[in-house]
């Protein structure tokens, strides 16, 4: 068994805080049933006030692509949320003798293939699962703030953890739309959190000795590194700082200044009054904003910045490609011989001045759909990759009625006909659940040798592919409108 099929149904979660509820939204939002125990009376509005700003942030990071939710339970108990779970996901407070006395009570009552991770920020996984019955089931799940819209997660292992467990959680978390790391050596913190440990301790040095305060701590993140940050990263972007050289002399040039005592990288002593200066610092920082407000400003600028990363380059840059290659991946066939076309809620900076969903938006989904058809008979990103793609030629779209905004809609796509080099489409777009269609649209494609930059025959298995859809779509009549052109009504 690789455990490469790993996809389960009905996930426990064990602590409900900022990390448990954040995952609970992930995996609803991925259409997996989320059981959450947590003691604290407030588990239970915290985790649907979460899910819902998860749901809010999701339909503009996904539009079109979301994935029908599954359901979030509270359970009363561990017990309660143990029972039938076949993965669990343990985000107890970072206090390593707790997590060591519930993970032995979770190993003791679960079957022993059940998969359990734990989000720890940094404790060691040898240490966690040494007092469990099967260890080998126990990996390190380490995600980023907030979980649903993070792509990142950390797969490390301890002593004991077998090589099934990790690929059975890291299939499952990418299927989930995240981003695996695995850390190759187990260590204290793993990676990203010793890399953001080093840039806290500095900046909490910096505020007591009356350098910076907290504000222009963060200024000195958002307005410069932080942006570039979000694609490149420190490795790739002291490449770009080395010139034509590169890293060779990006290291001759700087690489002296290591020796100079520009960091200290040692946390001062957080003292009562170091303390209140850093919170006072913070709560003037926040200017009277509320930590919900601000939440939804990072969620509103985490979703546009991870949507413009995925349309950088031709299959998404850094996040954005995560994001593309997760879309991409949802695309299947149903048996109908359809692809799972688009299907999601208008989001309301769809909305043009007429209270509509504004035209060019009819033709992005359009664009989407016909994205997740190629997607579907193998001409997909990698497809493009290898130098074959596909060109639109030509397009007639028709506005029949109207989407408003936050309209649950879906669009279907059908092959109207093929021959070795072309691929003629047609797509409607109706209201979710009905059946009139509100815009339709028809293209024609053509396939093309992209390097040689003209069209070309199609490799046989991409043939094929269409030719097994048109025969499963075979017994649907031609769709009404299809080959129509604009034209004048006659006058009588
Ligand atoms: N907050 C963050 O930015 C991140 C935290 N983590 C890790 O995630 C884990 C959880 O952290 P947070 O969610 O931030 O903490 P939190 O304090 O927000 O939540 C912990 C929750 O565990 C619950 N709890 C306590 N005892 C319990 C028990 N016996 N059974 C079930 N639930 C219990 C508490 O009621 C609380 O709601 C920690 O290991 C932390 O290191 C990981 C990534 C980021
Ligand atoms: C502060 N922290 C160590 C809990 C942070 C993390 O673990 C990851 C994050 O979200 O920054």
């Amino acid at each position: 068994m690789t455990g490469q099929d790993f996809s389960p149904k009905r996930c426990a979660l064990v602590g409900g805080g900022v990390i448990g509820a954040g995952w609970a939204a992930r995996f609803v939002l991925n259409g997996r049933d989320a059981v959450l125990y947590d003691p604290s009376p407030e588990s239970r509005v915290r985790a649907e006030a979460i899910l819902a700003m998860a749901r809010a942030a999701w339909a503009k990071l996904l539009p079109g692509a979301l994935p029908q939710e599954g359901r979030l339970h509270i359970a009363a108990t561990l017990d309660e949320a143990l029972d039938g779970a076949d993965f669990v996901q343990e985000s107890l407070p970072e206090i390593e003798t707790l997590k060591c006395a519930v993970l032995a009570r979770i190993d003791a009552l679960l079957p022993a293939g059940v998969p359990i991770a734990s989000s720890t920020s940094g404790l060691l996984p040898t240490r966690l699962q040494a007092g469990l019955r099967h260890p080998g089931r126990f990996v390190v799940g380490h995600p980023f703030n907030p979980v649903y819209l993070l792509p990142l997660v950390e797969i490390c292992g301890g002593e004991q953890t077998s090589a099934e467990t990790r690929t059975r959680v890291a299939t499952f978390y990418r299927a989930i739309g995240m981003q695996v790391l695995h850390v190759r050596k187990e260590v204290d913190g793993f990676i990203a959190d010793r890399l953001l440990e080093a840039l806290w301790r500095e900046g909490l040095w910096l505020i007591e000795e009356g350098v910076a305060t907290t504000a222009e701590l963060d200024d000195a993140i958002r307005y410069g590194a932080g942006l570039r940050w979000a694609f490149m990263g420190t490795f790739l972007t002291y490449r770009l700082a080395g010139g034509d050289a590169g890293m060779r002399h990006f290291l001759a040039q700087f690489g002296p200044a290591l020796k100079l005592p520009w960091t200290r990288l040692v946390a001062p002593e957080l003292t009562q009054t170091l303390i209140d200066r850093v919170a006072t610092q913070s709560d003037d920082q926040a200017a009277g904003v509320a930590v919900r407000a601000l939440e939804s400003l990072r969620d509103e600028a985490l979703v546009k910045i991870v949507r413009a990363l995925a349309t950088v380059g031709p299959q998404g840059y850094g996040a954005g490609a995560t994001l593309n290659a997760f879309v991409a991946g949802r695309a299947t066939v149903r048996q109908d011989g359809a692809p799972t076309g688009w299907q999601g809620v208008v989001p309301p900076d769809w909305i043009d001045y007429n209270g509509h969903m504004t035209e060019h938006r009819y033709l992005q989904l359009f664009g989407e759909a016909t994205d997740r058809l190629l997607h579907a008979i193998g001409a997909g990103m990698d497809y493009v990759a290898a130098g074959q793609s596909f060109y639109t030629v030509e397009t007639h779209l028709r506005h029949l009625g109207q989407a408003y905004g936050g309209m649950a809609i879906t669009v279907r796509t059908r092959i109207l006909d093929a021959d070795d080099k072309r691929l003629h489409l047609f797509h409607t777009l109706t209201e979710a659940g009905g059946d009139t269609p509100l815009a339709t649209a028809e293209h024609m494609l053509v396939h093309v040798d992209t390097a040689r930059g003209r069209g070309a025959p199609m490799p046989g298995a991409v043939a094929e592919a269409i030719a097994l859809l048109r025969a499963a779509q075979g017994g649907e009549p031609r769709p009404e409108g299809a080959g129509r052109a604009i034209a004048m009504p006659r006058r009588p």
